[in-house]
């Protein structure tokens, strides 16, 4: 297969002028975001790969998202020379290098006026046990686009905006395809990751749920028990932010359907419907990542099992089991003035600085939009009397304190917070 060079940016926009006016605006919002990354790091960093002759490319992600016009997270480059070569042209001219763990995979990271930029060998990988791969550099920018995922994230681009595209990765960006480059089965058993990256980048450029290659479906399915050998930590990053991102409910049948969930520690028949209903109702709330899978959970013990293979965080874990041991007997206020006041009424009672975002959370979970807005704007209210005013009026035994202050709060409570602490402190004498 022959590579593609495409001029785009401001060379499209004068020399091709036969694009069709869509085309014509996409290429220009690009030329926005592309001219942004040249900063003065990135254009000394340029000079320097010049000089030497080796070629120096922006790789991957970065290019895919320029192609759509998003501002990359962060821009991956390639380049011709090798990591030894780098060292020696940075070292010539005092350029520092920072964190040579990537080294063996041939990248280097080099400062530049204040800005760290990757920069890698081109490589194939000779070797892979479905998650790391013994690299070999070269000079052969197809062999390194070869040994990427998918046709999208397979692009290179050229600093004077040419795009290198071997495999019609531009064409299936505008189609919104998500294809993996040549052999699906071969890519994905290289790297069992690719599964889940595959689902989280088709939420993010397939405009539909369901429009899948059934080849892509099958190389999943068959190589599904692959996913068994990769780590809690990396697959629960993947699918974090494929269930933020666009198609979850979709994405996660699917899962179901491809018998995926033994390997990721999700369990086995869950309700789907429940699922579904909760990700439409979440829409349009930013929900966390937690909250829409523990739609899937049914009790605090599928939540700690979960935590089993994941590796969730503290915050995540506890997240899971309020939702899953809340989500039904923590509702809203039967009048329609009261709706809020059980759940300030919980958070108030907790006690635990965290239990506000939770509740948020469970709202998100209930679809409860109106009451949402109300709790966001919501601050806890302090509770006015302490020990120490008690010990002042002469209560001195600690025991005292502790149920005199509980009645209080209880007293407080029923007001609605609003008694002040004079207004509390004499309910005491008078009683
Ligand atoms: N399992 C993987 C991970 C990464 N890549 C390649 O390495 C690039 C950079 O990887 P990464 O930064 O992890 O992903 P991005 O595609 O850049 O996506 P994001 O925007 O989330 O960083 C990808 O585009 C892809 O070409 C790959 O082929 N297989
Ligand atoms: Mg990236």
């Amino acid at each position: 297969m022959w590579g593609r060079g495409f001029l785009i940016p401001q060379v499209i926009n004068t020399l091709r002028l036969t694009w069709s006016h869509r085309h014509f605006f996409t290429m220009q919002l690009k030329t926005k975001e592309f001219q942004s990354l040249f900063t003065d790091g990135l254009n000394a960093l340029a000079e320097i790969f010049q000089k030497h002759r080796f070629e120096l490319r922006i790789a991957g992600g970065a290019v895919r998202d320029l192609l759509s016009g998003q501002q990359p997270q962060d821009v991956d480059f390639a380049t011709t020379a090798t990591p030894e070569e780098m060292k020696r042209m940075f070292q010539a001219v005092g350029i520092r290098m920072i964190n040579n763990k990537g080294e063996k995979h041939g990248t280097i990271t080099a400062r530049l006026h204040n800005e760290n930029f990757e920069v890698t060998t081109l490589r194939v990988d000779v070797q892979t046990d479905g998650r790391h791969a013994e690299v070999e550099f070269t000079t052969d920018w197809q062999k390194d686009a070869e040994r990427r995922d998918l046709t999208i994230n397979s692009m290179f681009l050229g600093l004077d905006g040419t795009l290198y595209d071997y495999f019609q990765g531009y064409e299936d960006l505008q189609n919104k395809k998500v294809r993996f480059v040549g052999n699906s089965a071969l890519r994905i058993q290289e790297d069992y990751l690719r599964i889940l990256r595959y689902f989280r980048f088709y939420g993010r450029v397939a405009s539909e749920p369901g429009q899948h290659d059934s080849d892509t479906l099958e190389a999943i399915r068959d190589n599904a028990s692959g996913l068994a050998g990769i780590s809690g930590e990396r697959i629960w990053v993947e699918l974090k932010k494929m269930l933020v991102g666009n198609h979850a409910s979709h994405l996660l049948e699917l899962i179901y359907e491809l018998d995926l969930t033994q390997y990721i520690g999700l369990p086995a028949d869950v309700c789907i419907e429940e699922m579904k209903q909760v990700y439409q109702r979440t829409q349009g709330c930013s929900p966390k990542p937690m909250t829409v899978l523990s739609a899937l959970l049914r009790s605090p013990e599928e939540v700690e099992r979960l935590d089993l293979r994941l590796k969730l965080s503290r915050e995540e874990k506890t997240l899971g089991i309020f939702l899953v041991k809340h989500r039904r007997d923590l509702v809203k206020g039967q009048d329609e003035k009261e709706g809020l006041k059980p759940f300030t009424d919980f958070i108030i009672d907790s006690r635990e600085p965290d239990t506000q975002s939770k509740v948020l959370e469970l709202l998100k979970y209930q679809g409860e939009k109106k009451l949402l807005a109300e709790l966001s704007r919501w601050a806890i209210p302090r509770f006015p009397v302490s020990g120490h005013d008690l010990r002042r009026l002469g209560i001195t035994s600690g025991k005292e304190i502790g149920t005199t202050l509980q009645e209080l709060r209880d007293v407080w409570k029923k007001s609605r917070y609003r008694l002040t602490k004079e207004e509390l402190l004499s309910t005491i004498s008078t009683s």
